[in-house]
C-alpha cells in the first residue's frame, strides 16, 4: 500500500546553524491493512518522514509510492500535492473548529477540495464518517461539548470523509491523559482495523506503538533501523538502541568467545552466558547482553543448571511493590545490580540469597551501538559510545 524508496531530506541550514540531515536513505514498505508505526526518539525525523508521505514536504530524493501510484520521485520529477494523495491525517492537536458543530468539523475537508458535492452528498459522507467513529447522531452538537476521546473520534471521522486510502496519524494520543489514552490507544486500533484502513503512526512511546501496531520502524538519527512487530524488535533486537528503546532491561557489556549458528557464549563480569545472537556479530567481538526483566528466574535455592541454562547467585538489594508486578534488584557478583520483575505474589525479601537462571532463549547478544543510560545501574558502560 506505501512504499518508500531511498528517502532523503536535508534542511537548509540557518543563520547561525547547521543543515539537518533529517532523513537518510530511508526504506520501508507498508502492508495494505496494517496499522504501521514510526516510533523513535525526539529529533529522529518520525514527522520529516509522515509529512514527506502527506505531501506537506518535499524531500531531496527518492520515491513514494502510494497504491501503486507513484506521488513523489525526484528522478522522474513527479510531485503530487498533498491533496490528491487521497490521504486522510489526524493531528496531535486535532485541529477541532470550537465555533463549528460536530457536522461542520467533518464536512470540513469536502468543502476544502475545489468543489462542492452537494448538501445530500455531504450530509450522507458525514454522517458515514460519524457511524464509522461510533458518533452516530452527535452531528448537531457543539465541538466544545465533546470529550477529548470524542474530540479525538472526531478528528479520525473527519480524516475519513473523503475516503482516503491511506490513514496518516501523527501522535493522535499525546494530549489525552494517561488513563484515557490506554482505553483509547485500544479504541483506535478496533476502530482503524473494523474500517480496513492502512494507517501509518508517528509515536516516540514505545508502549503506544506497541499497543497500536502490526508493525513498527524504529527509527534513530534520521534512519529506519529496524522494522518489525513489536515482539519481534521486542525479542529479538539488533542492536543496543533497539533493546533500550523497546522495552527495558539489563544491558550488560561482554565479550562474545564462541558463536554457533544462532547461538553465542559470552563472558560477562559475572560469568559465561548463552545467550540468542543477533546477525553479523562474531567470536572476539564486544557486544552488550540483553536480558529483559522478565526473562531471569529467581529461585532461593542452587538448582541443576544443565545445558543452555545459565545460574548466577546475587543477594536481593531491594523489592519494590509496583502493583501487578514486584520489581526485584539483586545485587550479583562485582556489585552489579540486576533488575529483575515478578509476580506480585511471589516476591522474595531484601537481603535474602538467590539464584537466578537465565535460559538462552531469553538473552540475545546484540550490537555495542549506543551508549546505555536506562539499563541496570552499575553495569559497566564503559567504551560504549558508538
Ligand atoms: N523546518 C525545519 N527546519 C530545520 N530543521 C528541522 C525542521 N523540521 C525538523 N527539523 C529538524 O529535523 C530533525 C527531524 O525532525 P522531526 O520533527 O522529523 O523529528 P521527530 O522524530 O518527529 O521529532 P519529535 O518527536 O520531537 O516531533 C530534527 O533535528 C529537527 O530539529
Amino acid at each position: 500500500m506505501l512504499k518508500v524508496s531511498h528517502l532523503e531530506r536535508t534542511y537548509p541550514a540557518q543563520p547561525g546553524g547547521a543543515a539537518v540531515q533529517a532523513l537518510k536513505s530511508v526504506s520501508l514498505s507498508v502492508e495494505q491493512g496494517d496499522i504501521f508505526s514510526l516510533l523513535g526518539p525526539s529529533g529522529c525525523g518520525k514527522t520529516t518522514m509522515l509529512q514527506c508521505i502527506a505531501g506537506l514536504e518535499t524531500p531531496d530524493a527518492g520515491r513514494i509510492v502510494i497504491g501503486g501510484e507513484t506521488v513523489y520521485s525526484r528522478d522522474e520529477r513527479i510531485h503530487l500535492p498533498a491533496n490528491e494523495r487521497g490521504l486522510g491525517m489526524v493531528f496531535q492537536s486535532y485541529a477541532i473548529w470550537p465555533h463549528m458543530s460536530v457536522a461542520e468539523n467533518v464536512a470540513f475537508p469536502l468543502l476544502q477540495r475545489g468543489r462542492n458535492p452537494g448538501r445530500e452528498q455531504i450530509a450522507r459522507r458525514v454522517d458515514d464518517a460519524l457511524a464509522m467513529v461510533e458518533l452516530a447522531g452527535y452531528g448537531n452538537r457543539s465541538a466544545t461539548q465533546l470529550s477529548g476521546g470524542q474530540q479525538q473520534r472526531i478528528a479520525l471521522a473527519r480524516a475519513l470523509v473523503h475516503k482516503p486510502r491511506l490513514l496518516l496519524l501523527d501522535e493522535p494520543l499525546s494530549n489525552l491523559d494517561a488513563k484515557l489514552r490506554d482505553t483509547m490507544r485500544i479504541e483506535l486500533r478496533r476502530l482503524i482495523k473494523s474500517i480496513g484502513i492502512t494507517a501509518i503512526f508517528v509515536t516516540h512511546d514505545q508502549v503506544e506503538a506497541m499497543g497500536m501496531s502490526d508493525r513498527v520502524a524504529l527509527m534513530r538519527a534520521g534512519k529506519v533501523i529496524q522494522v518489525g512487530t513489536s515482539k519481534e524488535i521486542y525479542l529479538n533486537p539488533h542492536s543496543a538502541f533497539a533493546a533500550d528503546f523497546m522495552g527495558s532491561g539489563n544491558l550488560v557489556a561482554c565479550t562474545i568467545s564462541d558463536v554457533d549458528n544462532d547461538r553465542a557464549v559470552t563472558t560477562t563480569p559475572f560469568g559465561q552466558i548463552q545467550a540468542k545472537v543477533a546477525a553479523g556479530l562474531r567470536a572476539g567481538d564486544d557486544a552488550i547482553l540483553v536480558i529483559r526483566p522478565n526473562a531471569p528466574i529467581i529461585h532461593t535455592q542452587p538448582v541443576d543448571a544443565q545445558g543452555d541454562l545459565a545460574q548466577i547467585p546475587g543477594n536481593v538489594s531491594s523489592v519494590t511493590f509496583l502493583g501487578e508486578k514486584i520489581e526485584v534488584r539483586v545485587c550479583l557478583s562485582g556489585g552489579y545490580d540486576f533488575v529483575v520483575t515478578m509476580n506480585t505474589f511471589e516476591a522474595p525479601v531484601e537481603g535474602q540469597k538467590v539464584y537466578l537462571t537465565l535460559p538462552a532463549e531469553r538473552c540475545i547478544v546484540v550490537h555495542k551501538d549506543h551508549p546505555v543510560s536506562s539499563a541496570a545501574r552499575s553495569v559497566d558502560l564503559e567504551g560504549l559510545a558508538a
